[in-house]
């Protein structure tokens, strides 16, 4: 019987329960005790779900308040001196959600941790904060109260944990100056002991097997990082648990040495986006390691090929028997919970697809394909059928969209003029201060606008009252805007229930879910469209709600688009044709949008690119490659417009420095970034390159309701003025503003409207 296992289901449940009880409990609407018994109920239903598809070993672990990095911190005692947390005690819930989010129902509010991208996903970790002379210990005891749940109920227990290499390169602390610092490894010496002792534990539990998360693998490790390895696992192997090291995301490439002479019990490889690595790893296996193939991919949402799939593991079950296991590829996290719930898909749409619950089954008929054959024929049979059906539907190929991409070497990128010229063409139009002032994009989505949208969707509200109390957000907007002094102003974005799905459901070659909830960050999810076809644009977008927002006033309103990289990176798209060319189209379809936004007059055009990072590949050789049609792509679409017309982008979440000459690539006319967390440290990259076009450095941290002073901001302006020319400056928040509540935006953006007077007093 072939051995299968997922490395991680999804947490939220198929309605977003964890979502509707954490915020209930932050809101201090439900009991601690009734938020416990949602955690405990949808943990059971998900092993349940597990268990009844024939998945044997069951994690325990994915399970997070808010996030599995988070938990892992606070299981470590690794919380900052700020949340007051005594030396000795659990570490409790509510400072693992102070930690989060800065407060929490009980305790003293503090500055949240860091969060950011997980590798190359929109999914977002807890940073853990390390510090030279931090101490370990085993601070809380929910993984522990988990298993001993799992068990209870009749399952085999796969405990998932991070690696403690992992854990420290994907750690910051001001003591170290990156990812891969050799510095970080100082602190092994006190952190194995606890990762031995958690082992310990777990195994007196009864637990067989732990699955040992160890994701950097797959990027360029150190020299001091592999011979780490090497060491670290030598000390954690030794007592009775098995470890099966997890690797995901990626191919082990030079690091597969490193990863076979570790002495652990078993291996999972990502087959799905590095299947090459299977031929170099199985003649290197041994004769006692356990190799746990990922070919059901935890990434995307499309149905296995399951043939392909067979023929590539039907070598590596010749050579090992039952000591190959079969997985998804990745944690389950990443992908919606379950199909089921899609009522309004086509029924030859939903076919071609399988959500996490789906997968379960497909991995399944994978077994039995190996196990008895005869058996799975019929399914398989079917399974191949949808395969087929996918690969041959005409609902794949538009022929208009595949004319002009046939063209596309033709298309012109550039902008007519260099930016010296256009931005003092730009300057005539506009007429813009000095500092101007704007602002991301998006004002706060409350729930009176959510409210709107469930009963347009319910039908207790006709299209037309919709549009109509839609206008008067926008209107409200506008009216604000100008009250307070901003220079260039926004429609607000009301109308859009997020920034890639909203264009998602008004594209071509797109479809979207009811239910197809993913995880963001803590309880904020996300619906990512699906990208089925070629892409097309059947009509404008944006244009009626920037026009209309345009007619209310004489000072521009920027128009509003998500740029082509960003839609590709947070949707699940195509894997029938490389990433490049659906990011094409889709920069196609926003270049005629661009174009029909100036014909209606809107002056100033906002593409937001905050993806463009996290869309680089794991590893730097790939990196030209991508950031060479990323970038083109972004030029496709904004490329046409008159010197005039004045482009804006807008990146957060990043780092800057590796990628800066690419940024200044696009050319955009103005950039926004995310810099207020970072006390403008990000700025560097600009000021070491010499940026030479508009730049607009974040003054405040939208994340936080605390409301910046308007001191504190001119002096972040003078600390940029200091190294870029205060002529090239614009004052505005570090990203949108939908997450917030009206009453800090007012005071965050009067202060920062303040704050640009007196710098353009002092000027
Ligand atoms: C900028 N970010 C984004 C990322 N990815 C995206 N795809 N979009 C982004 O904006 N990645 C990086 C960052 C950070 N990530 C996020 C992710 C998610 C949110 C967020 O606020 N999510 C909302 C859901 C937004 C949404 O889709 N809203 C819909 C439906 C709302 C809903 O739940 N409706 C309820 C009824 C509501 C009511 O009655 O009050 C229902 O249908 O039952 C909409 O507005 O129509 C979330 O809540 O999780 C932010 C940043
Ligand atoms: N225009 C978007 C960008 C977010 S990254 C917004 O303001 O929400
Ligand atoms: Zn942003």
């Amino acid at each position: 019987m072939t051995t299968l296992h997922t490395l991680g289901f999804p947490r939220i449940g198929a309605r977003r329960e964890l979502k509707q009880a954490q915020e209930a409990y932050w809101a201090g609407t439900l009991q601690r005790s009734e938020l416990e018994h949602v955690g405990r109920e949808l943990r059971a239903r998900h092993w349940a779900a597990q268990a009844e598809a024939g998945i044997s070993l069951l994690p325990v672990g994915d399970f997070a308040w808010y996030d599995q990095m988070l938990e892992w911190n606070c299981l470590l005692g690794a919380v900052p001196p700020r949340f007051g947390q005594d030396a000795g005690e659990p570490v409790d819930l509510d400072t693992l959600f102070r930690m989060a989010r800065g407060r929490a129902p009980s305790g003293t509010p503090a500055a949240a941790c860091e969060m950011t991208k997980w590798f190359d996903t929109n999914y977002h970790y807890i940073v853990p904060e390390l510090h030279p002379s931090q101490t370990y210990r085993i601070a809380r005891d929910s993984l522990f109260e988990q298993v001993a749940e799992a068990q209870a109920q009749g399952h085999q227990a796969k405990p998932v944990i991070p690696g403690p290499l992992s854990w420290l390169w994907l750690g910051k602390g001001d003591a170290y100056t990156s990812a891969g610092d050799s510095a970080k490894l100082d602190l092994l010496e006190r952190l194995v002991p606890v990762y031995r002792e958690v082992l310990a534990r777990l195994a007196d539990q009864g637990v067989e097997w732990v699955q040992i998360d160890e994701p950097i693998l797959v990027l360029d490790l150190p020299d001091a990082w592999q011979r780490a390895l090497l060491r670290v696992y030598d000390q954690l192997t030794a007592g009775p648990v098995k470890l099966l090291l997890a690797t995901y995301f990626g191919g082990l490439n030079d690091n597969l040495f490193t990863a076979l002479a570790l002495p652990v019990a078993g291996l999972h490889l990502d087959l799905v986006r590095a299947p090459e690595q299977l031929a170099a790893v199985l003649p290197r296996l041994g004769d006692k390691k356990i190799l746990s193939a990922g070919v059901i991919n935890g990434r995307n949402i499309w149905r296995t090929d399951l043939d392909k799939a067979l023929a590539l593991i039907e070598p590596a079950r010749a050579q090992l028997g039952e000591r190959l296991w079969l997985a998804p590829s990745c944690s389950l996290l990443h992908v919606p919970v379950d199909l089921a719930h899609e009522q309004k898909l086509d029924a030859e749409l939903k076919g071609w697809l399988s959500f996490a619950r789906q997968k379960l089954d497909e991995l399944a008929l994978l077994a039995q394909a190996l196990d008895a054959p005869a058996e799975a024929a019929e399914a398989l049979a079917g399974q191949r059928a949808a395969i087929a059906a996918r690969a041959t539907s005409p609902r794949i190929h538009n022929p208009a969209v595949q004319a002009y991409m046939a063209v596309l070497d033709g298309v012109s990128r550039d902008r007519q003029s260099p930016f010296e010229t256009r931005i003092s063409a730009q300057q005539q139009a506009l007429k813009l201060p000095a500092f101007p002032t704007t602002t991301i994009g998006s004002f706060p989505q409350t729930r009176e606008i959510r409210a709107l949208r469930r009963d347009l969707k319910k039908g207790a509200l006709s299209e037309a009252d919709y549009d109509a109390a839609i206008r008067r957000e926008i209107e409200q907007c506008i009216r604000y805007q100008e009250e307070i002094g901003i220079d260039v102003l926004v429609h607000g974005e009301a109308e859009r229930n997020d920034m890639v799905e909203y264009f998602g459901e008004l594209l071509e070659g797109f479809a979207f879910t009811q239910n197809g909830w993913v995880q963001s960050y803590g309880s904020r999810c996300v619906k990512p469209p699906v990208i089925f076809g070629d892409v097309s644009r059947p009509q404008p977008m944006t244009v009626a709600w920037s026009a209309y927002a345009q007619s209310l006033t004489d000072k521009p309103v920027k128009g509003m688009l998500t740029g082509p990289v960003t839609i590709l990176q947070w949707s699940f798209v195509r894997d029938d044709q490389p990433r490049q060319k659906t990011c094409e189209q889709l920069a196609l379809a926003l270049r005629q949008e661009v174009l029909d936004l100036e014909d209606a007059g809107i002056r100033v055009i906002q593409i937001d690119e905050p993806a463009l990072r996290e869309g680089l590949p794991l590893r730097r050789a790939d990196w030209p490659a991508y950031l060479g049609w990323a970038v083109d792509c972004f030029r496709l679409s904004t490329g046409a417009v008159r010197d005039d017309t004045q482009t804006h982008t807008h990146m957060c979440y990043a780092e800057f420095n590796d990628i800066i000459e690419s940024i200044a690539a696009m050319d955009a006319d103005v950039i926004t970034i995310e810099t207020s967390r970072s006390n403008m440290e990000l700025l560097k990259a600009f000021e070491d390159f010499h940026y030479p076009n508009d730049i607009g450095p974040g003054v405040y941290d939208i994340h936080s309701p605390n409301v910046p002073e308007v001191d504190w901001i001119v002096g972040l302006m003078q600390k940029a003025a200091a190294n870029l020319p205060a002529e090239r400056l614009w004052v505005n928040p570090d990203c949108g503003l939908k997450t917030r509540g009206w009453e800090e935006t007012r005071s965050a953006l009067e202060n920062m409207v303040q704050a640009a007077r007196r710098l353009r007093d002092a000027g």
